[in-house]
């Protein structure tokens, strides 16, 4: 028998080819719930990594043809155009009418897949499974995330509408509405980031190149804001919460409770505070930096 001339993986059936739709908010809005995740680093950076890590790992996944970032951040737009994507702008109608705006994108004859953007840690042979793992025979197929709830990839074979109902609740949104769970592990794609707890779960995965160089920045911990500090931006005594701007010029809202716990008597505007975060990325704690 003959040789092929490029070796035997000529003689593979070619599998089929995927375009991959990952829609990235503006970075200022983008991954709020994140926000003073990292000490020192710019929330924009942080969730600009995420995306470009995400983006740089569906490029390098053999069973994608095809990257569709949606978006109208111009930093992500540029990132994503040098990493090899197509962009498509935001139809500024929410993440569904993103991902909808993708598919229709990428024609109605294309096996398209949406993919959230806060993939940091995801590696292209557990997106090459997931996909692999799609029926063929007209059933969208889904891959909820580590917690269960919510969907990181939803995929339709070619001819089949993407209909996604992302959101809160969307594993089980996805189910009804006849998509199949795909059961395969793959932690690296259903390891979503959220909050500060799922950045430190993405570390001990293996952050991509972005991401990990940021965490470094960081000095290698998600201190969940342990140490992050601000400035009081507005505090009613009244309801005993306010508005803190954190030093990349954001704002964070404090309740009652966080106030409560630093056993102080009164915040004054100006007041330079100390702000610690719980795992889900909420303030439990206010306090003055002199404060042990
Ligand atoms: N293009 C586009 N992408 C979106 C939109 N809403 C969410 N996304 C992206 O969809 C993915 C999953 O959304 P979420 O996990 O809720 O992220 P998020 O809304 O940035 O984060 P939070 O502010 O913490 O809720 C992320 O990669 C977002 O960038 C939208 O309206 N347009
Ligand atoms: C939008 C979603 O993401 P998250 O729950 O991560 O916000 C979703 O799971 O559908």
């Amino acid at each position: 028998m003959r040789v092929p001339p490029g070796g035997w993986q000529d003689c593979h059936v070619p599998e089929p080819t995927w375009t991959v739709v990952v829609p990235v908010k503006r970075l200022g809005v983008a991954k709020s719930r994140l926000r003073g995740a990292l000490p020192g680093v710019p929330h924009e950076e942080l969730a600009l990594a995420l995306a470009a890590d995400t983006v740089r790992a569906v490029r390098a996944c053999p069973a994608v043809a095809r990257v569709l970032v949606v978006t109208d951040d111009p930093r992500v737009a540029a990132e994503a155009t040098a990493a090899g994507a197509a962009v498509a702008p935001d139809p500024a109608a929410g993440l569904n009418a993103a991902f909808r705006h993708g598919a229709a994108v990428a024609g109605a004859g294309a096996a398209v897949a949406g993919l959230t953007a806060d993939l940091p840690a995801l590696r292209p042979a557990d997106l090459a499974a997931a996909l692999r793992a799609v029926p063929a025979d007209g059933v969208r197929g889904f891959v909820a995330d580590a917690p269960g709830s919510g969907t990181v990839l939803l995929a339709a074979p070619p001819g089949v509408p993407l209909a996604p109902r992302f959101g809160p609740g969307s594993a089980a949104a996805h189910a009804a509405s006849g998509a199949l769970p795909l059961p395969g592990g793959w932690p690296t794609l259903r390891r979503d980031v959220d909050t500060p707890a799922d950045l430190a779960a993405a570390a001990r995965l293996g952050a991509g190149p972005r991401t990990a160089a940021l965490l470094a920045r960081a000095g290698g911990d998600v201190g969940y804001g342990a140490g992050m500090q601000g400035t009081v931006a507005t505090y009613d005594a009244s309801t005993r919460s306010g508005v803190l701007l954190l030093d990349d010029g954001t704002e964070l809202a404090f309740p009652a409770r966080a106030f409560d716990a630093s056993g102080l008597r009164l915040l004054r505007l100006g007041q330079r505070v100390r702000i610690e975060r719980d795992a889900a990325g909420e303030v439990v704690r206010v306090t003055l930096p002199t404060m042990a």
